[in-house]
């Protein structure tokens, strides 16, 4: 696997570092693009890199945002991953984004599915993602063991999976690794010395058993302890 490692003092300057990289990502694409996809991860990694990508200075309006993947949980619930870029990301500056949903209310995500992908697909393919990464070597909502794992997996999926796994409490939907793979700059964010132990444990596993090995190829690392 491909990919570059950059480890950082503290979480603050990795924060600091990160933002303004994914800020300077997007400028560079946007000096030959009308609009670009940013999609960045919920969970409890990302917020400190929101609070300063938020006030960074580039042409909000001309860029979507999207999430990774989704919880299947109301917005306002603590675990929504819209509600955390409502809160953190799309704000100061970055107020003018506009944000291309991954949850509308309904009951399972399949009934909303094809609604979803709609507004999505004339987007694609994604300028810039940020992902994070579980314990559990989980990266998007793509788990081992998850129901739809091979879908998620396939280079041929669709843009959105709905995943249900043993070790996410609630159904979820995510993007597929094509769709993940397409992105033209690929960030991987992991804080903690037990991330950077699973990420070491991934090397030469299979994607099914490592799934964050999906993604690796071409991606920059970003770790602080
Ligand atoms: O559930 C999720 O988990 C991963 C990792 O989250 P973290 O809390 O360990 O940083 C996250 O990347 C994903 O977007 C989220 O839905």
């Amino acid at each position: 696997m491909n990919y570059e490692l950059q480890t950082y003092p503290d979480r603050e300057m990795l924060a600091m570092d990160l933002a303004n990289k994914l800020a300077g990502d997007l400028r560079t694409i946007l000096t030959h693009e009308d609009r670009v996809v940013l999609a960045v991860p919920g969970g409890t990694s990302p917020g400190p890199v929101f609070d300063d990508l938020c006030a960074a200075d580039l042409d909000w309006s001309r860029v979507d945002v999207m999430l990774t993947d989704e919880r299947w949980v109301p917005e306002d619930s603590d675990r929504s991953n819209t509600r955390l870029i409502r809160e953190r990301l799309l704000v100061n500056r970055a107020a003018a984004a506009r944000l291309l949903p991954l949850y509308v209310p309904a009951h399972e995500p399949e009934e909303v599915l094809a609604e979803l992908e709609s507004q999505i697909i004339d987007e694609l393919p994604l300028a810039v993602v940020l992902l994070g990464m579980g314990n559990d070597m989980h990266t998007a909502s793509i788990f081992p063991g998850a129901d739809q794992l091979a879908k998620a997996l396939d280079p041929h999926a669709p843009i959105l999976v709905p995943m249900r796994a043993p070790g996410a409490p609630e159904p979820r939907i995510t993007l597929s690794a094509r769709v993940l793979n397409e992105a033209i700059r690929k960030h991987v964010l992991i804080f903690g010395d037990e991330k950077r132990e699973a990420l070491e444990n991934a090397r030469g596993k299979l994607p099914e058993d490592a799934p964050i090995n999906a993604v690796l190829d071409g991606a920059t690392v970003h770790w602080a302890e």
